[in-house]
């Protein structure tokens, strides 16, 4: 059966948190294994919405962090997938601080290659990516890109 295409904003996720106590490190800021969670929680629910099936995380190839944030900051969290492959699916997520004015401070660019899995656990097909922005061509040609460096480290087993 033909999986339907979809459209990059149709898996669109964003999650917002406040940080409290249980989210700072010793060194009052916010600590990165949290950040990482909520990173891969967002990532799963993008590519829960455009496979429609169960994910799994299979790898996690670029992970900047850029500033830090501290308690009582607005993080606002940002997934899209940037880039599909037969059952894998790229996913970008961005973090951001953002000020009672509005402003956002880029935080953290993470970018997350998750597997859809039939009812056996396997991988399965996933549907195509419709591409309607020149943002979303130039993250496609990106993730490309950034799939063939996977795959020479793979098979260097970096
Ligand atoms: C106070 C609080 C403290 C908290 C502090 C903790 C910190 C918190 C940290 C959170 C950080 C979150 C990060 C953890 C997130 C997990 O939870 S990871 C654990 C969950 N993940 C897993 O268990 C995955 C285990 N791996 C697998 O099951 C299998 O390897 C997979 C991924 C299903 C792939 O199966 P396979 O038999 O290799 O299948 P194969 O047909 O070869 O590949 C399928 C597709 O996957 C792609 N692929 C497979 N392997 C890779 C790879 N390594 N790279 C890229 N693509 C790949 C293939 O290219 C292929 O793509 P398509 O060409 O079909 O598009």
């Amino acid at each position: 059966m033909e999986l339907q295409a979809k459209t990059v904003a149709q898996s669109r996720t964003e999650q917002i948190q406040i940080l409290m106590p249980e989210h700072i490190n010793g060194y009052s800021r916010l600590f990165g294994g949290k950040l990482m969670e909520w990173i891969d929680v967002v990532a799963g629910v993008v590519a829960r919405r455009h496979s429609g099936r169960e994910v799994t995380t299979a790898a996690i190839d670029n992970l900047q962090f850029k500033a830090a944030a501290h308690i009582n900051s607005t993080v606002v969290l940002i997934g899209r997938i940037t880039y599909v492959g037969r059952t894998s699916m790229e996913v970008r997520v961005d973090a951001f601080v953002e000020e009672l004015d509005g402003r956002r401070q880029m935080i953290n660019r993470a970018y997350l290659v998750m597997v859809a899995l039939d009812e056996h656990e396997q991988p399965t097909p996933v549907p195509p990516l419709i591409l309607e922005s020149e943002e979303d061509r130039t993250e496609w040609e990106a993730g490309v890109r950034r799939r063939n460096l996977r795959r020479e480290r793979r098979a260097e087993n970096y």
